[in-house]
């Protein structure tokens, strides 16, 4: 059976790295809830039982029958001892699993059963011969005094509780064996992604520590922070003591009460310079952390394959840059700040408190897991609500992002109501989760406010007594300073538990929230990589091999079927056919935008996969029909891709016919072209476009031959403009006019995805197939048809008129 499962395993992770974890809920885990539940249990019952000198007394003159610190100190023991144990042998264990070789673990780990049964058989039996003694004082032993309640339910527990770790001690041989079995694997692909069986990455669970380990870097900040923090804390828990000194000193006389004040003022001004360094600290850390984090996740995102961008709209994204990495901000740095500053303020009052009167600290202890309880629970939900109502914001976001910038095509279908209506409805819907958020947040903030008020009333009510037995006799009970310095305790405490409770709902929302953004900076790209071979002397020879591609946003219908082509260095092809046949896609496969999904593209004789893609995107550069221009100066535009002089920008641009246009605008150079380049004309935008192609001084240049007509003399321009940059290149242009492929070395006919025709424009005319037919559906209209033909030349004054646009 095992070996079956052995072999299964070496299947699945043929040529894959790999690794396992184990499920949370196993032996090991169970076995420690139960010990530390134990531990916590018995530590509350001991503590509500007595008060200080009870304590001190049980201790110090210990006796079996009377004193219950045994117990407790036996639970804490089995939390140091038997907790570890158990760690280590689940540890020796899953070694053994991988090493069967390393034999010398077999016996360690049976001696760590026999350290585990053998503690867990000492726990029990000393809690039963403990139980077994009292029970037979109190019915043979009419002296006997009858222990609290508190101590009875102790004693209780403590068999119980040893009982059941027995138990699961001697079980533990069982449930070790089976952690072959429950195992998890984790394959991942060679970027280190972690994928399931079919290879699609898998996505991760996000927990409170891989946030936390955002602000790793901020560490020393943090420390620093935190030590104020410790500071502010101190003063804040001493002045409760001093409010109660206060109290008892008005007794004493004006000198005692004044010195009483003036200390309690100087520990108020500490607190409060302390306080000040610590806010500010944690919020520097914290602004650095969401500084870094968007730095990263924009990395991440824009190294992401271009097929990543067919399925995420860029609102969406925009939205994890912003709103989601605020709520991660407060997460990892002011809410860790508020945490320990509250949990510190709760130990530390608890402490002073129990030093103070044990037995009334005891009851506000009582509340404590019924409020843990409930916290986690709503930490879950809170952490499902919150995701939802992220991922709502995010497609109102994308909408208001889509339609704000196309504010020109919605004004010109005074669409403004239909865009506002489409937000809406997204607002809506985020609107309705968040209403559940709001309610959930109140209803356990109100709930715990109930419990914690409850205790509060109780230690009041129970403290009232005991003010009340001091004034019958001074020897016993608090005086009324104690009990002050007690409440306002209480409060602190009680304040500290509701904020930290409500703290740990904000940790969760911060975790629902960094589901996608840890998505997103784990995502490693398929197609991008920065390193592979670089070609010295590259001739611009490009070569497409029996390649086949579908676009992974849709699966379903394959683009390009076994293209075969061979561009030689200088050659000019165009690429003509039906819209939709899949020019595009082959230029966009050249650019290794995306990958085939069989054959192979060359360039100099190498596949392009084994080039570096920033070298080889270098060699070619890209004119588009509707070029898109940055919200920057036309200066900036043109050296997008490269720093180059303003001698260099002046002279691609008199190359690209735009210096003449550029030198009438008030700022030259310096023009700024507004969004996408709305300032600019679309013939100027072209030429501007032009020259940013040209300033790479690419070996390849890649044409997308506008279609939409242009005024005349713009469209002589950019036509020009683009004649004089296809000199001494290699040309493959998707091409429109009848001048450009007249002009071409090879037309290549594209039709659904394949190949149809291929030859000089003259020799296809010849053939009489799809490219003739082409040119005739387009020219007929033109009323040239006849002498298109016949004129072998192929001087005509139609040249520019479009070709293919079907
Ligand atoms: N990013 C994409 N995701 C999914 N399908 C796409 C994508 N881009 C293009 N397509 C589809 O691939 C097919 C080929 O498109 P392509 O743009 O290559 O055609 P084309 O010949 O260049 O057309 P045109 O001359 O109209 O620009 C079309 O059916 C198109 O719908």
């Amino acid at each position: 059976m095992e070996n079956n499962m052995e072999s299964d395993d070496e299947i699945l992770i043929k040529g894959r790295k790999y690794d396992y974890s184990l499920p949370k809920f196993r032996y090991i885990n169970i076995v420690l809830a139960f010990i530390f539940l134990d531990g916590i249990v018995s530590m509350v019952l001991w503590l509500c039982g007595g008060d200080s000198d009870y304590f001190i007394d049980s201790i110090a003159s210990y006796d079996l029958k009377h004193s219950t610190f045994d117990l407790a100190l036996l639970a804490c023991v089995k939390v140091i001892v038997i907790a570890p144990t158990v760690t280590y042998l689940e540890y020796v264990t899953l070694k053994q699993i991988n090493h069967p070789e390393m034999t010398h673990l077999r016996k360690t780990s049976g001696f760590l059963h026999f350290v585990m049964i053998t503690l867990s058989l000492l726990a029990i039996s000393f809690s039963v011969v403990k139980g077994g003694l009292i029970l037979y004082a109190l019915m043979h032993e009419g002296t006997y005094q009858h222990m609290h309640p508190t101590y009875n339910a102790l004693l209780i527990s403590a068999v119980v509780f040893s009982l059941i770790e027995f138990i699961l001690a001697v079980l533990g041989f069982y449930s070790m064996r089976r952690l072959k079995k429950i195992r998890i694997l984790h394959l991942y692909n060679d970027d280190g992604v972690e994928v399931d069986k079919d290879g699609k990455p898998v996505q991760k669970n996000v927990d409170l520590i891989r946030l936390m380990s955002l602000a790793k870097p901020e560490l020393p900040l943090i420390l620093f922070a935190t030590f104020c923090l410790f500071v502010t804390s101190g003063s804040q828990m001493l002045a409760p003591l001093f409010f109660g000194k206060v109290v008892d000193s008005a007794k004493k006389g004006m000198d005692e009460l004044n010195r009483t004040v003036l200390t309690l003022f100087i520990i108020y001004v500490f607190g409060a310079v302390f306080s000040l360094a610590r806010s500010w600290l944690f919020t520097l850390a914290g602004q650095r952390v969401v500084a870094r984090l968007r730095k990263r996740l924009f990395l991440s995102i824009i190294k992401q394959d271009v097929a990543f961008f067919d399925t995420n709209r860029t609102g969406e994204l925009c939205n994890r840059l912003s709103s989601d990495t605020q709520v991660l901000q407060n997460a990892v740095t002011v809410n860790i700040s508020m945490l320990s500053r509250y949990l510190l303020q709760m130990i530390g009052s608890l402490i002073l408190m129990f030093t103070l009167n044990a037995k009334l600290t005891g009851v506000l202890l009582a509340v404590v897991p019924i409020v843990s309880i409930c916290a986690v629970q709503y930490g879950m939900f809170m952490k499902k609500l919150s995701k939802q109502f992220q991922d709502r914001l995010g497609e109102a976001g994308t909408e208001a992002e889509e339609s704000l910038s196309s504010i020109r095509t919605v004004r010109t279908f005074s669409a403004e109501n239909k865009a506002c209506d489409i937000y809406n409805k997204y607002i809506d819907k985020s609107y309705n989760v968040g209403k559940k958020l709001a309610a959930a947040g109140g209803i356990f903030e109100g709930g715990v406010g109930i419990l914690v008020s409850g205790a509060i009333t109780l230690v009041l009510w129970y403290g009232g007594k005991l003010v009340h037995e001091n004034y019958a006799d001074p020897t016993k009970g608090i005086t009324p300073g104690i009990l002050t310095a007690f409440l306002l305790y209480t409060l602190q405490v009680a304040m500290a538990f509701a904020l930290m409770s409500s703290l740990y709902g904000d940790f969760m929302r911060a975790v629902g929230a960094s589901i996608r953004v840890f998505d997103l900076l784990d995502k490693k790209p398929e197609v991008y990589c920065e390193n592979g071979e670089r070609l010295v002397d590259f001739d611009g020879c490009i070569e497409y091999k029996n390649v086949d591609f579908t676009y992974p946003s849709r699966p379903e219908t394959q683009v390009v079927k076994n293209v075969n082509l061979t561009v030689e260095p200088g050659q000019m092809v165009a690429l003509v056919g039906p819209s939709g046949g899949g020019k595009s896609t082959l230029v966009n496969l050249l650019e290794r935008f995306y990958d085939p999904d069989s054959g192979s593209i060359y360039l100099g004789g190498v596949n392009l996969k084994d080039l570096d893609p920033k070298w080889f995107r270098q060699c070619m550069s890209m004119v588009s029909q509707e070029p898109t221009l940055f919200a920057c100066s036309i200066k900036d535009n043109i050296a997008y891709g490269k720093n180059a002089t303003l001698d260099e920008i002046i002279a691609v641009a008199k190359e690209a016919n735009a210096h003449e246009f550029i030198s009438t605008f008030e700022d030259g150079y310096d023009t700024l072209v507004g969004e996408r380049g709305v300032r600019l004309s679309g013939g100027q935008k072209q030429r501007v476009a032009i020259a940013r192609a040209l300033i790479m001084d690419p070996k390849i240049l890649l044409l997308d031959e506008a279609t939409s007509a242009l005024d005349a003399e713009s469209e002589h321009l950019v036509q020009e403009a683009i004649d004089r940059a296809m000199k001494g290149r290699t040309i493959i242009v998707i091409a429109h006019r009848l001048s450009t492929v007249r002009d071409a070395s090879k037309v290549v006919v594209i039709d659904k995805g394949q190949i149809v025709e291929v030859g000089t424009h003259d020799e296809l005319l010849c053939a009489n197939g799809v490219y003739k037919k082409l040119v005739l559906r387009q020219l007929t209209a033109g009323n040239i048809v006849e002498k298109l033909i016949n004129d072998d030349n192929g001087n005509n004054d139609d040249d520019d008129a479009p070709l293919v646009d079907i």
